[in-house]
């Protein structure tokens, strides 16, 4: 992928990429994921997620450093999800406590993709000031290169999750206890850190719209499959193309599959309010939690078309079965996503802790 140009695609032209656009990389993520979910997932965080937070927010050292890792062929880990913090990530316990002017960094994030074999860590955390007052959450950049001998005190890399699909990449859990970083490992979005978690998950909507590309692309590769098979397998004397009951889901998987690659684009091509580099908040939820859901009936369906042969491992329907279930869970799950599209929807703001709702602007106004 360093050699096809594909890593690091968005980052802009003086940093050594190519500044391609949202939907340019969902054109490329989408054929790639067809084939391989995992090199699509590699793909999509190699270029959205922390790499666009890092060239909207970070100081041109911090970019100049990610984009040299990211066009070497790194793939940066975005470590937002803790084991008590997970759909409710602001809840997030991990501290970075402000000492002189290092930040000393506290507790332990889960399931993060690439853990143990990512260079580049983009690690949220909240921030305490010298006397432990919270100043907000903010990101913070950390390397970790064993192979060129760079391994923070402090950052240890805990088990490997097992998984039931996506087995090429490592999830991972990572421990800090008392590491200290700089302030010039600070990424710093605009409002401070008070504003930083909306601001950093406002980075995170890019991610999304991949996501919802990968679990689209493997949507689109079963159908793909699927096609070839009915012409292929004869029963009852005929092909099984000619069976309408399968003729028919075969349309509702085209449909499917062609609803979700138009919202993601429009999501791709969409801004949020602000002047945003992102996409819109509301059409990436509602694509990604639309896109991972078909994507999950599609592929199942394709591999009921091809009987035992789906259950089996020589076609590699039963592979992308396994790959496609992780993304209704992982980056906000569908359920989180439906609050936050039916939020959008009815001008309420839809914090999910007990008496935490909220009545937003334009329902007020109403
Ligand atoms: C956002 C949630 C964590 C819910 O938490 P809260 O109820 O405490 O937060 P809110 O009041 O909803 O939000 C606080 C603040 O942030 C703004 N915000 C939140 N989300 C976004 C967003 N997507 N884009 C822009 N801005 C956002 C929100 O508007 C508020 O700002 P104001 O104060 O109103 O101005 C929860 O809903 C949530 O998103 N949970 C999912 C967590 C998640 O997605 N984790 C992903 C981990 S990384 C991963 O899984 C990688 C896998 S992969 O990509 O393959
Ligand atoms: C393969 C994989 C890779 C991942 N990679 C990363 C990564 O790189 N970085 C990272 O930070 N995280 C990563 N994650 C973690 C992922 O973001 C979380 O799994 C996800 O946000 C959900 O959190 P949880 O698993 O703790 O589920 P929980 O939040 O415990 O949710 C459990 C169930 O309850 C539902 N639920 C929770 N709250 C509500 C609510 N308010 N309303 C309705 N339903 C609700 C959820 O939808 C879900 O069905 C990864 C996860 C997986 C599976």
């Amino acid at each position: 992928m360093v050699e096809a140009g594909l890593m690091g695609m968005t980052i802009p032209e003086r940093y050594g990429g190519q500044g391609a656009s949202w939907l340019e990389t969902v054109l490329v993520v989408e054929e790639i994921a067809r084939a391989c979910t995992l090199s699509a997932r590699i793909l999509v965080e190699a270029n959205m997620g922390a790499v666009g937070a890092v060239m909207a927010y970070g100081t041109e050292p911090q970019r100049e450093m990610v984009a040299r890792q990211v066009l070497a062929g790194d793939k940066p880990a975005i470590c937002i999800t803790e084991p008590e913090a997970g759909s409710a990530a602001s809840q997030m316990t991990t501290t970075a406590r402000r000492t002189g002017s290092d930040y000393v960094l506290n507790g332990r994030k889960h399931w993060i993709t690439g853990g143990g074999v990512s260079r580049v860590h983009l690690v949220l955390a909240r921030v305490l000031d010298a006397a432990g007052n919270e100043e907000g959450i903010g990101g913070f950049l950390v390397v970790r290169d064993p192979e060129a001998g760079v391994v923070p005190e402090g950052f240890t890399v805990g088990p490997r999750e097992r998984t039931m699909g996506l087995c090429g990449m490592p999830e991972a859990e990572l421990v800090f206890d008392g590491m200290v970083v700089g302030e010039n490992c600070v990424l710093q979005p605009p409002g401070g850190f008070r504003r930083g978690f909306a601001a950093l998950m406002n980075a995170y909507n890019s991610q999304r719209v991949g996501a919802g590309t990968i679990a689209m692309g493997v949507a689109a590769g079963a159908l793909d499959h699927a096609r070839r098979y009915l012409r292929e397998r004869r029963q009852f004397g005929r092909p099984l193309a000619e069976f309408q009951g399968l003729q028919w889901m075969l349309a509702d998987m085209d449909a499917g599959v062609h609803a979700s690659r138009l919202m993601l684009r429009e999501a791709a091509v969409s801004r949020g309010p602000d002047g945003s580099a992102f996409p819109d908040p509301m059409m990436a939820a509602r694509a990604k939690m639309f896109a991972s859901e078909t994507a999950v009936r599609v592929v199942n369906d394709a591999l009921q078309m091809f009987g035992a042969r789906g259950y089996g491992n020589k076609e590699p329907l039963e592979r992308m079965y396994r790959d496609v279930r992780m993304f209704t869970i992982a980056g906000g799950t569908a359920q989180i996503l439906k609050t936050q599209v039916a939020g959008g929807l009815l001008g309420i703001k839809t914090p999910q802790t007990r008496g935490g709702y909220g009545v937003a602007g334009r329902l007020a106004a109403e």
